[in-house]
């Protein structure tokens, strides 16, 4: 199988391109492929197909090899594999997702694509749509129990499900240990992504993210727009707003006028490589 290693702030997928190579059990190779020890190494796999409907098809597996709906910084280099690769010479992009179709502008400099602006779409707050159980219409600010401690979270679907936790200080917090406590809450029926936020002022804030199926990651693109779009209705932030994550940063804009949240920010390729996929083991 032929892949590409690509990133976005350090949240990193292996790329390959199912418009030339046919993979069988994708999600199996994702668990195998992104061990990294035994694997490439990776916090999932990304397959690039054909659609009926738009440019490209996405198809995400996270680490642990469960789908995921969307994929922020995947989809940023997805824009990047297919315009480097020469599959296009677009440079305004449609992409399908299991969340829909979703638009992309690549801004290209000599030949190089230095960042990629992704209309992500509407945000969606009605709680049986995230999903998350509760007994409010939404979950704004809202109370959870998660190890001995009570947390206030707030649910938002950025087409995959969001909890978005404002804490003091995001660096002091144990994430392997905190982490899995709200993936695995009961009151996710899908699991979910949880973002930690610190709100630094109100144009800037700052987030770990423990992603579903990834565990913690460098960098999450529908987390950082699921946090932006928490923290204006909380009242912390302006509807623009920079996201520092461990891996870099991302620009955010939730636009209510016309109720879309559009991301802005880098992709990168690693390497590209060759692997046998009989041969890894799980
Ligand atoms: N890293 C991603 C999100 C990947 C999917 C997520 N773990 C899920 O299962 O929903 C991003 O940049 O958005």
């Amino acid at each position: 199988m032929l892949f590409v290693k690509m990133h976005g702030l350090g949240n990193d997928y292996v790329y390959v391109d199912c418009t030339k190579e046919n993979l069988e059990n994708p999600s199996k190779i994702a668990r195998r492929i992104s061990d990294r020890h035994f694997g490439v190494g990776s916090d999932g796999l990304i397959l690039i197909k054909p659609s009926d409907t738009a440019d490209f098809t996405m198809e995400m597996y996270n680490a642990d090899g469960s789908r995921g709906e969307m994929c922020g910084n995947g989809i940023r280099c997805v824009g990047k594999f297919v315009y480097d690769q020469g599959l296009t010479e677009k440079t305004e992009l449609q992409v399908e997702t299991l969340a829909g179709i979703k638009e992309l502008k690549l801004f290209v400099e000599q030949g190089q694509v230095q960042s990629v602006r992704v209309d992500m779409g509407a945000p969606v707050l009605r709680a049986a749509d995230v999903p998350v159980i509760s007994q409010k219409e939404q979950v704004i600010d809202e109370p959870i129990h998660a190890g001995n401690a009570v947390y206030r979270m707030t649910c938002v679907s950025m087409g995959n499900p969001h909890a978005v936790v404002f804490v003091e200080n995001v660096m002091d917090l144990n994430l392997e240990e905190l982490g899995p406590q709200f993936e695995g809450n009961p009151c996710f029926p899908n699991r979910v992504n949880t973002e930690f936020i610190q709100v630094l002022d109100e144009n800037r804030i700052r987030m770990r993210v423990w992603e579903r199926g990834s565990g913690e990651t460098f960098a999450c693109g529908t987390g950082a727009c699921a946090a932006v779009v928490a923290s204006v209705l909380n009242g912390f932030t302006k509807d623009r707003v920079t996201v520092e994550l461990l891996g870099g940063c991302l620009e955010i804009e939730w636009d209510r006028k016309r109720d879309t949240v559009f991301m802005t920010g880098p992709a990168s390729t690693v390497f590209h490589g060759e692997i046998d996929v009989t041969k890894l083991e799980e």
